[in-house]
């Protein structure tokens, strides 16, 4: 049986994806620690894939690794350049970074500015990718893409350039820049429809929207395509979930998106999980422990123990 489930909430360092405060839930079950936190603009019923990822973590844990250590990207939200710069070396050694882009309110100038200064600071050989978070139509998305794959020297792939699953296919097959699909999957009726349109090279693949470690491993063969496993802004405790998938994972050919915890003022635990050398360690569920203070003020908490209970209503344990 589960324990009441613990909220943490947290300012957010940089405002990212127009928030500035994470919250969740953090449950105890006979296998460790899962994190349910979906964003307050999803409903209950998108919510309850995060509950499931929630409730395997907790109850069930994550199948054996393969490997103990991930390599990941350093994010770096819409900041100006001396701030991009900043993380960058201030990344615990990582030689890939993600660049959000199209930012409401930025123009181009901005972002060329900024994937500059990370080339700059990651130097010739590291690897920059970017997310522009369906933000463009594919007209937009085919005139930025060369414009900021010259300003980066060279972009290893746009992640979900476009909404539309026929124009990722569309722009993959127009220009050269690699195209990675995230929304196309995670909020998606259809994920596999990325595949039968050829619409991506890579897929972002994250553990709580798409209902947990095991449905991730499934939907990664189903899919056939190499696999970014990548954050949702989650504590320590749902970046281990991440981790644990991207450990099982048979093969990993890219840096994944999960050094997102220095993006929390705190974190759920008291060690949080960071790189070391540009790689994560892959940790067993019950691994992780929440500290006593987790910042939720009564509100919060009584929000999302409502919440909780009503998605678990949906959901049922397991
Ligand atoms: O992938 C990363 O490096 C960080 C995670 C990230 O970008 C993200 C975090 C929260 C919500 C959406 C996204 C996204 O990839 O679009
Ligand atoms: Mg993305």
């Amino acid at each position: 049986m589960l324990a009441a489930p613990l909220v943490y909430a947290t300012p957010l360092r940089t405002r990212f994806r127009n928030i500035d405060v994470r919250d969740g839930v953090l449950i105890r079950g006979e296998a460790g620690w899962g994190e349910f936190s979906p964003f307050w603009d999803y409903d209950d019923v998108e919510s309850a894939a995060w509950l499931r990822a929630a409730l395997e973590s907790a109850a069930r844990g994550w199948p054996d690794p393969v490997r103990t250590r991930v390599p990941v990207n350093v994010t770096i939200p819409a900041v100006g350049p001396e701030v991009a710069r900043r993380l960058v070396l201030a990344s615990g050694g990582c030689t890939t970074a993600k660049v959000k882009v199209a930012q409401t309110g930025q123009d181009v100038g901005a972002e060329i500015e900024r994937l500059e200064a990370v080339r700059d600071a990651l130097g010739p050989d590291g690897r920059i990718r970017i997310d522009a978070n369906a933000a463009w139509d594919l007209d937009e998305a085919l005139r930025r893409l060369p414009v900021l794959d010259r300003a980066a020297g060279g972009l290893e792939y746009a992640e979900q350039p476009v909404p539309d699953v026929a124009d990722l296919a569309a722009l993959r097959r127009r220009q050269h820049v690699p195209i990675a699909a995230d929304e196309s999957i995670r909020r998606a009726a259809d994920p596999l429809a990325v595949r039968r349109a050829e619409a991506a090279d890579v897929v972002v693949l994250k553990v709580q929207p798409l209902g947990g470690v095991r449905a991730c491993l499934d939907l990664a063969e189903a899919v056939g395509l190499p696999v970014v496993v990548s954050s949702a802004l989650e504590s320590s405790v749902g970046i281990a979930a991440g981790l644990a998938l991207a450990g099982a994972l048979p093969e990993l050919p890219y840096a994944c998106g999960l050094a997102t915890v220095h993006l929390l003022e705190h974190d759920a635990v008291a060690s949080p999980l960071l790189p070391v050398d540009g790689t994560m360690p892959v940790l067993r569920a019950d691994e992780l422990d929440p500290l006593a203070d987790l910042g939720a003020d009564g509100a919060t908490t009584a929000r999302w123990h409502a919440r909780f209970a009503r998605v678990e209503g949906m959901v049922g344990r397991s």
